[in-house]
């Protein structure tokens, strides 16, 4: 779906000429400067003008094997190219400094890359790589030790002979990964680790790349040393021959299959039949294994669980970029759509002028801006922690740890929610293929369930809040994003809506917190153990978890609009305010409930909340376009019918369905094996 010479619809072009805002000025504040939107267009330009990136047919007529084989003929020419860019040109942000040295910074800039638009574009079913740069180098970055990344780093960053994946997960266990079967047996005579998948369940089994394309692993596997257990470790498996790519010797490995989405990524399953490897390939930067079978305890041994809390701050990232993908495809095809008068002599308006539709679409384009807000904030937090950390201060890392696992959840699955909720907001044409919502939820809803599962991370964040809670009793300093626990007052209503929103979605998590430790206090009366009292209070629990992330995003949306309203033009201050506030009276209003049930409000004022979060979905509306515009999706980032820049939705309906194999003979072949036969008796 290119950009083509096709004349813009001229609903779009009345849209975007009555704009109050500049979409440019707004694409320039998104893309975090001039030189960034620029930078970021010209490389777009570089791969979506070259025909070589171009699909020879859409992928959803490709055969499994098919849409495998050619992503990653795509993915290694697209590194190629890459590598070439940045020979051009320096290296800069966001291409990854592929060629340059590696750090965690140019690790997150290459993983936005892959997971950001240019990615999408060019990999609706995912970077068949995409393990390698997000999991498998960051794990060599910060578990392995200073010996280990000079022998490892630079070969991997470079693929030179190394494509890795992160190899945890088995077909018996996921998210209790204290159970992972696969043992390490180390053999002190030898010098050497043994691996051995002892059970069905102990295969490795769903890890990205590792079907077909991986040649090495970091596998997490229980660590034995005469026989004494030591907890699990990460060491480093050559899977495949370097140059043949054949399996190499106890190496049982193959790809698990189809699925909802990300069907380029090709996950896999392994096992290890006593395979050995030297061992210095154990990661030891925490945890040692000495020559003679010393077992030496890291200073830190949650480290070992430092790549998870990597990915799930960026997953908040990734999710933000889907949701605003189906938001900009909703709000372009809802302003040439035209369908139902409003009036009954009237022609038919925009459907985007009615109410309803505008209540579909605008909160989720205010949910991903604050998403958006969110995620600079976890990732410049991370930053902190993980130098804190550096400098042996551990303080710091319960809170990013809850923090990050609750906004994972919550955005992962309210993304989902509202990528759906903007499909159906297309009626029928959303249901196609064509329109590429089913390709942006597939990749948003495995999100939801990998690193780390909705309900289990909300439970994390769950056991660090009733112990924080406990804390604020005690009358001792609470981390900076809780500290709003230990306000006891109630809601005063005032006429800053606002601020009164905030606030009573602070009380509602902090009352939920409450509750879910006072039901653990009272099941332990009762005689429960500690764990199965946390598992009785379960749904207080993960509820109160997510009632603090819903707080925490509108705080922060409240408190980062404020810093951006003293930089930016009025006007663009004053519409992001409307999309503040619509996201937070929508998390308000969706969260009714709670809020009445913790919280002395009147009917008037609710009815006084919903009347302005409906006049700001009226007040939204003229720039409703120009503000998706800014987010400045290339058409082939959107790979969508209904929402390319120039709104020419029903020729480029017509011409893909014209596409469509199906078409290319009047007969079909199966009219004379079966139809006929069938109509004749013949059957
Ligand atoms: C369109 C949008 C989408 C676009 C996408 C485009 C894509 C492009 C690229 C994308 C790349 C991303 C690919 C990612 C692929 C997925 C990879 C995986 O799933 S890999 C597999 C991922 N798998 C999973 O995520 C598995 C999930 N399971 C787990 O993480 C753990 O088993 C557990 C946390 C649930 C329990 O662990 P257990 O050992 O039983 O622990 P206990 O509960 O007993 O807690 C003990 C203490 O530890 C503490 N603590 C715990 N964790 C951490 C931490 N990380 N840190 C710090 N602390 C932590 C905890 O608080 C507690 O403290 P305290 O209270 O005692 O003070
Ligand atoms: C697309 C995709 C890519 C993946 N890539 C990788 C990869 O590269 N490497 C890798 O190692 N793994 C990978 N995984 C695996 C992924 O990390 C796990 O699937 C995930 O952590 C969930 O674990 P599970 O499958 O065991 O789910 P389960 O834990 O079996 O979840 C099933 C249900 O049980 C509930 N449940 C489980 N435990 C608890 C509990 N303690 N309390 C309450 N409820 C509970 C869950 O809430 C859920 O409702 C991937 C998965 C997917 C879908």
């Amino acid at each position: 779906m290119e950009r083509v010479s096709m004349e813009v619809h001229a609903d779009l072009q009345r849209e975007r000429a009555a704009a109050t805002i500049s979409s440019e000025h707004f694409a320039e504040w998104w893309a975090g400067g001039r030189e960034r939107l620029e930078e970021r267009r010209a490389l777009e330009r570089y791969f979506f003008d070259d025909p070589e990136f171009n699909d020879p047919k859409h992928i959803s007529f490709m055969s499994y094997k098919e849409l495998y084989e050619h992503s990653v003929a795509k993915g290694t020419r697209f590194l190629a190219k890459l590598r070439e860019w940045q020979r051009l040109r320096a290296p800069v942000d966001g291409t990854g400094g592929l060629t340059g040295g590696l750090d965690i910074k140019t690790l997150h800039d290459f993983r936005l890359l892959i997971s950001g638009p240019l990615g999408t574009a060019l990999f609706q079913q995912s970077f068949p790589l995409r393990l390698h740069f997000a999991m498998f180098l960051p794990t060599l970055l910060n578990q392995g030790d200073e010996e280990q990344k000079k022998q490892w780093l630079e070969r991997a960053w470079h693929m030179d002979g190394i494509i890795g994946t992160y190899a945890q997960t088995e077909l018996g266990h996921g998210t209790f990964i204290r159970g992972l079967e696969t043992r390490a047996d180390y053999d002190a005579e030898h010098e050497e680790f043994v691996l051995n998948t002892p059970s069905l369940t102990a295969y490795k089994w769903w890890p990205g790349n590792m079907g077909q394309t991986a040649n090495m692993v970091v596998v997490l596997a229980q660590l034995y040393i005469k026989g004494k257990h030591y907890g699990l470790q990460p060491f480093l498996v050559r899977i495949r021959n370097e140059q043949t790519h054949e399996p190499e010797p106890g190496i049982d490995v193959g790809d698990i299959g189809a699925k909802l989405g990300a069907n380029a990524v090709n996950n896999g399953f392994l096992g290890f039949r006593n395979v050995r490897i030297p061992r210095d390939q154990m990661l030891m930067k925490n945890a040692k294994v000495l020559p003679d079978g010393t077992f030496v305890k890291g200073p830190e041994p949650l480290l070992l669980y430092g790549t998870m809390v990597f990915v799930r701050v960026l997953i908040v990232h990734d999710v933000m970029v889907g949701l605003l993908q189906a938001a900009t495809i909703a709000t372009r095809y809802a302003a040439v759509r035209r369908q139902s008068p409003i009036e009954p002599n009237a022609p038919e308006p925009q459907i985007l002028d009615h109410l309803t539709q505008q209540a579909k679409i605008f909160p989720q384009i205010a949910r991903g801006v604050c998403y958006r807000l969110a995620a600079d904030f976890l990732w410049q937090f991370y930053q902190r922690i993980m130098q804190q950390l550096e400098a042996g201060n551990r303080k710091g890392l319960p809170e990013l740890h809850a923090l990050s696992c609750c906004l994972k959840s919550v955005c992962t699955q309210e993304s989902n929610e509202g990528i759906d909720a903007l499909r159906k907001a297309c009626g029928g044409q959303g249901y196609l293929a064509s329109a590429n919502f089913d390709n942006i939820y597939g990749l948003a809803t495995a999100a939801y369930t990998y690193e780390g599962e909705y309900t289990v991370l909300l439970l994390q964040t769950a056991r660090f809040l009733v112990r924080q809670y406990e804390d604020s009793l005690k009358r001792k300093v609470l981390p900076d994003s809780i500290n709003y626990m230990r306000d006891t007052t109630r809601l005063r209503w005032t006429k800053n809506l606002l601020a009164n929103a905030v606030r009573a979605l602070e009380i509602v998590a902090a009352s939920k917190v409450r509750v879910a430790w006072e039901q653990i206090r009272l099941e332990r009366k009762r005689g429960q153990s500690a764990q199965q009292a946390a598992n009785l209070a379960g749904i207080q629990l993960s509820t109160a978890a997510a009632a603090h992330a819903r707080a925490f995003l509108a705080r922060n949306s409240l408190r980062e609009l404020k810093k951006l309203q003293r930089n930016l033009k009025p006007e663009l201050g004053g519409v992001l305010q409307q999309l503040v506030e619509i996201f937070v009276y929508d998390t308000f209003l969706r969260q009714l409930g709670d809020i009445l049930k913790w919280n002395h409000i009147a009917v008037v004022q609710v009815t006084q909340l919903e009347q302005r979060y409906e006049q700001l979905l009226r007040d939204f509306r003229p720039n409703a376009v120009a503000l998706v515009d800014g987010f400045d999706f290339h058409d082939r980032v959107l790979g969508s019918t209904l929402g390319c820049y120039d709104g020419r939705i029903y020729e480029r309906l017509m011409e893909e369905a014209r596409k469509n194999p199906l078409n290319e003979e009047p007969v079909n072949s199966s009219f004379r094996m079966h139809l006929q036969p069938l109509m004749r008796g013949k059957l």
